[in-house]
């Protein structure tokens, strides 16, 4: 491993850092424009650089959330992103370094948990992080798709000026509870919704009922071919959808589907259980084209999140932890219907933290990672137990990309 220096970044480096993540997703840097944008997103304490001595060859970033876990119970979340190391320095322990330093970091400010997305597969279990959540895209042909039920609300657009304050509001009204949806933070509504970039014309659609306004779609439409049927169809891209009530949800969907001149309706990380085929006349104009890892979680502090979520009924279970980068959490914990704690019991298998955070929301089982041979399970009553105590009603989806 090089020896590399890691150090919190201050309001000097941001920029360099911002254009040093760009450049390892190969983008250009930021114009000027857009970083007085993307600027607002840097929060003291947050950016961190590795120096090969006074040259910034590697950055990891976080932004402040909250993280809604099964049973209704929010933590605090650091969401990670803007991790990159320059092409000169990678595989050169710099990434790591920077891990070690970052999960240090949320573990010392209480944070229970870090999620993130992933550029690739391979990158992030060795540091803890597991699968958990996914969501599918979607794709419908407009001229296929016939709603069963038509709009029962009202759906009306909203300019973009006022609709970034709406929007903001609705979200923070509808969004929580699902185990795996997130805060979102100032820095992420000012990138995604109040100024998304230039060429970028989104289009805001709310929902109303006999209560209010209690759902809005974000959508953006990409001129193509006016043509039924051509190969380059005009497409509108959904980007948010959020509906507290069926009404509203099927109204947002009933509204998209039918504004003219569109061919495709695409929706990329909606939730895996979203029943849109059902809401069609011809389920086959809903084709799933997609189904990926969504939240990649890791528990940074294993007990306070094993005691925040809510168990399922039935006998309790002593799982073990294995964690090479936060040795503090590394035990075992008795997880049982009215809570978890530490224990000094012997575990009845033992699982490496990324395991422990693929399974946390309920999204897979302990049984099926068994299976795949992620941990030694020679007691399978116990996995079963397990698997028992942390089923979910509803598979967790977060909703938010960063
Ligand atoms: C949340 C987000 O921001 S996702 C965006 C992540 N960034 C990118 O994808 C940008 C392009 N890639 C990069 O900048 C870098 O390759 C990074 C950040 C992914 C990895 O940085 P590095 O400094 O090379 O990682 P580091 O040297 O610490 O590697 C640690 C281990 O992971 C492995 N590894 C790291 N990245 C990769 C990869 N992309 N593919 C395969 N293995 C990898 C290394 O081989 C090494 O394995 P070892 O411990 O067995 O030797």
């Amino acid at each position: 491993m090089t020896d590399l220096d890691i150090r919190v970044l201050d309001d000097a480096h941001y920029r360099a850092a911002h254009t040093l993540f760009r450049g390892t997703l190969h983008h250009g840097p930021a114009p000027d424009e857009r970083w007085e944008v993307a600027r607002t997103s840097y929060e003291p304490g947050r950016a961190l650089g590795a120096f090969a001595g006074e040259e910034l060859v590697g950055t990891a970033q976080s932004f402040p959330s909250r993280l809604a876990v099964p049973g209704g119970a929010v933590v605090p979340m650091a969401a990670v992103s803007r991790v990159g190391v320059r092409a000169d320095w990678t595989r050169r322990g710099a990434l790591t370094a920077l891990q070690r330093a970052q999960l240090r970091g949320f573990r010392e400010a209480g944070e229970v948990a870090a999620t993130l997305r992933a550029s690739e597969g391979v990158i992030y279990e060795r540091f803890g992080y597991g699968v958990a959540s996914r969501f599918r895209e979607v794709r419908v042909v407009r001229a296929q798709a016939r709603t069963r039920v038509p709009i029962a609300g009202r759906v009306r657009l909203v300019e973009a000026e006022p609709a970034g304050a709406l929007i903001r509001s609705l979200f923070e009204r509808l969004s929580p509870g699902r185990p795996g949806t997130i805060a979102r933070w100032p820095g992420w509504w000012n990138l995604n919704v109040v100024d998304p970039g230039e060429g970028e014309s989104q289009r805001f659609a709310v929902a109303s009922g006999p209560d209010g306004d209690d759902g809005y779609a974000v959508f953006k439409v990409t001129p193509g071919s006016f043509e039924t049927g051509s190969e380059k169809p005009t497409v509108l891209a959904v980007l948010d959808l959020w509906a507290a009530s069926p009404r509203a949800w099927s109204d947002l969907w009933a509204f998209l589907l039918g504004i003219d001149l569109v061919g495709e309706v695409v929706a990329e990380g909606r939730p895996v259980d979203e029943p849109l085929e059902w809401l069609m006349v011809d389920r086959r104009a809903v084709r799933v084209t997609d189904v990926m890892d969504e939240t990649w979680l890791r528990l940074v502090d294993v007990e306070a999140a094993l005691s925040a979520r809510a168990y399922r009924p039935g006998p309790s279970v002593v799982i073990g932890v294995r964690d090479r980068f936060l040795p503090e959490n590394e035990g075992a914990y008795l997880v049982g219907s009215s809570g978890a704690a530490r224990t000094s019991e012997a575990p009845d298998f033992v699982v490496d933290v990324d395991v422990l955070g693929a399974a946390y929301l309920g999204d897979v089982s302990f049984g099926a990672m068994a299976m795949a041979g992620r941990f030694a399970a020679d007691r399978p009553d116990a996995v079963a137990r397990a698997d028992a105590l942390f089923a979910v009603d509803q598979p967790p989806w977060c909703g938010t990309f960063f």
